[in-house]
């Protein structure tokens, strides 16, 4: 991730990006926080001839006059603080919607090797928790900025009008919060940060147990995964309630200051109201100015302690949207020979390394245009590489993957992708209906998507569901088999009609006679297109016009089924252990 960005940087980036459209809002509720701050100090102002004319003057005429007054102050409070809380709630839930939904744009155009470095919780703790501080800080700040601010000023003028030299006395110390208060800022960034990075472990242990569970259940890992999960929570905790301190020291010091104060009025003061310099109500008024004067503070206070919380999490949100997509439509993109015509695929000379491992290591071969040719090879032979490449979820370091002649990179992203239907062994289903998953938010006629229903034989399970095609297929297509699953799977790549057919062992799932009967679909469909498919089961790849063998990220042979066995090499080795096993 990027290096800690200053507090200037976050806050422009959020102001310009997502507060300044709601600067009217603001604007109105600042308003309306001046005036719930100004009641404060109105307030203690109205202490004084409570006292002097009522209490001690006994002038039963200015009872009605200063007990509406005080009444009046408490209504415009109550109005002006509900409305401005409610202007604000707007401003921060759409300030986060606004974040949210960039954040997770932003997220979509990011590579795929990116997602695969960084674990799902962590992300789905920025999206939801991160930009959830950045919805509520508003609040603190401006409430600060406007009614605690205005509050303390009209408090102060209050306490000034009355004696400037006791309110130099109470506030003598506060000079002395400066350098505390600073450390503490440091102190609470850096606790907050690290607290959002143990909340970020929460999710991802929470993911990983949620989505394992089946693992968890039949390998006895509960209390494994307990302890571990108490773990996280502890390390969470731990740093919460440091960043938590941290935030709390700041009005405690305040407090400590406030008191100083307050000792030196009381007597001086006390001893001027005995001596007849000054009278009870306006010591009273002062006092409730003073008083007053402590909540304000103390929020103001809190605000630096929020703040600081909340820029670790702008810092977080702020580093997410600096990273870049690196893999890209060019600026001029090229143009398939035959858009939407089956072409041949071409590797020459392809290297590829994660971070120092090298996968693939020269590769070159040709996919005939119309032809199917199977990519065959031990594990991690960098088979499933040569898909990701050829759509560019990943990017290789050296050498040239071209699609009827065209080098990929230099197509439109999109248009690319478009020429794959790509059928692989896990047959992800998102949680919607199962005819969503087919049809993918496109419109497609009755008759058409009955068609795919049949040759993927997803009509053979659809009467035993229980809302037929529109049953929720669940978390990850949970509520099916793994061999429905395929055949959902199977479908939604019919229903693409993509030129090139890219299959990593799709009907691995299905039980001998469904995967007869979708093995002939794809046949089918396989004619006329490119057809790329990698298998394991050498048997499914026999009538394949070509087949690749690979090993260790290179071509070691090529040619068909027949030719290769005769040749006696990989291939011939493999395939008889494979028959050896099977009979
Ligand atoms: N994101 C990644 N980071 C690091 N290494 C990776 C990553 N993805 C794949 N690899 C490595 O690349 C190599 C080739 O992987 P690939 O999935 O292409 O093999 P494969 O031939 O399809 O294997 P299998 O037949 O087992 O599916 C493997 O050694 C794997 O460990």
């Amino acid at each position: 991730m990027s290096p800690a960005q200053d507090g200037g940087t976050l806050l422009r980036w959020i102001w310009a990006g997502y507060l300044r459209r709601h600067l009217p809002l603001i604007g109105l509720a600042l308003a309306l926080m001046t005036i719930e701050g100004a009641m404060l100090g109105l307030l203690s102002y109205l202490i004084k001839p409570m006292f002097d004319d009522i209490f001690v003057a006994g002038n039963r005429g200015a009872i009605p006059l200063v007990a509406s007054a005080v009444f009046g102050v408490f209504l415009i409070r109550a109005g002006a603080g509900f409305s401005q809380r409610v202007l604000m709630a707007r401003v921060g839930q759409r300030v986060m919607a606004a974040i949210q939904h960039d954040l997770v744009r932003h997220m979509l155009t990011l590579d795929s090797l990116w997602f695969q470095k960084t674990p799902p919780g962590h992300l789905i703790e920025r999206v939801r928790g991160d930009t959830l501080v950045i919805a509520n800080i508003w609040n603190t700040v401006l409430a600060a900025a406007g009614r605690d601010a205005v509050a303390l000023l009209s408090l102060f003028a209050v306490a000034l009008s009355i004696d400037w030299l006791w309110t130099l006395i109470a506030v003598a110390g506060v000079p002395l919060l400066v350098v505390p208060i600073m450390a503490l800022q440091r102190w609470v960034r850096r606790t907050t940060r690290n607290a959002r990075g143990a909340a970020a472990h929460i999710s991802t242990r929470l993911d990983e147990i949620f989505h394992g569970m089946t693992t968890i259940k039949l390998n006895r890992m509960e209390r494994r995964e307990a302890d571990r999960f108490g773990q996280s929570v502890d390390r969470f905790v731990h740093a919460q309630i440091r960043s938590e301190a941290g935030q709390a020291g700041i009005p405690a010091l305040m407090d400590i200051v406030a008191g100083l104060g307050f000792l030196g009025v009381l007597s001086y003061g006390g001893l001027q109201i005995i001596d007849g310099d000054k009278t009870v109500g306006e010591f009273m008024s002062f006092f409730t100015a003073m008083a007053l004067v402590f909540e304000p503070l103390r929020r103001i206070g809190r605000v630096s302690g929020a703040w600081q919380a909340a820029l670790a999490s702008l810092e977080r949100l702020y580093a997410v949207f600096l990273e870049r997509p690196t893999i890209l439509s060019p600026a001029r993109p090229a143009r398939l020979p035959a858009p939407g015509g089956a072409c041949d695929i071409g590797f020459r000379d392809v290297h590829l390394a994660y971070d120092d491992t090298p996968v693939l290591n020269g590769l070159s071969f040709t996919a005939k245009a119309g032809a199917v040719t199977a990519l065959v090879g031990p594990s991690g032979a960098g088979k499933s590489t040569v898909f990701n490449l050829l759509t560019r979820l990943i990017e290789p370091q050296r050498g040239q993957i071209t699609l009827g002649g065209v080098a990929v990179e230099t197509l439109e992203l999109y248009d690319l992708r478009d020429q794959f239907s790509v059928v692989t062994q896990e047959a992800p289903l998102f949680d919607e209906t199962i005819r969503d998953n087919i049809c993918l938010g496109r419109d497609v006629p009755q008759d058409r998507l009955d068609e795919v229903l049949r040759a993927a034989h997803v009509i053979d399970f659809l009467p035993a569901l229980p809302d037929g095609l529109n049953s929720p297929a669940g978390p990850r297509g949970s509520n099916l088999s793994g061999g429905q699953r395929q055949r959902v799977a199977i479908a939604r790549a019919l229903l693409r009609d993509a030129p090139i057919l890219l299959m990593d062992e799709a009907t691995s799932a299905l039980d001998a006679q469904s995967e007869k009967a979708v093995q002939e679909a794809l046949e089918r469909l396989s004619q006329g297109r490119t057809t790329l498919v990698i298998a394991h089961r050498l048997a499914t790849v026999r009538n394949a016009d070509k087949i690749v063998v690979m090993d260790k990220g290179r071509l070691v042979e090529e040619g068909p089924h027949q030719a290769l066995l005769d040749r006696g090499g990989l291939y011939a080795g493999l395939y008889k252990l494979q028959f050896a096993s099977e009979s």
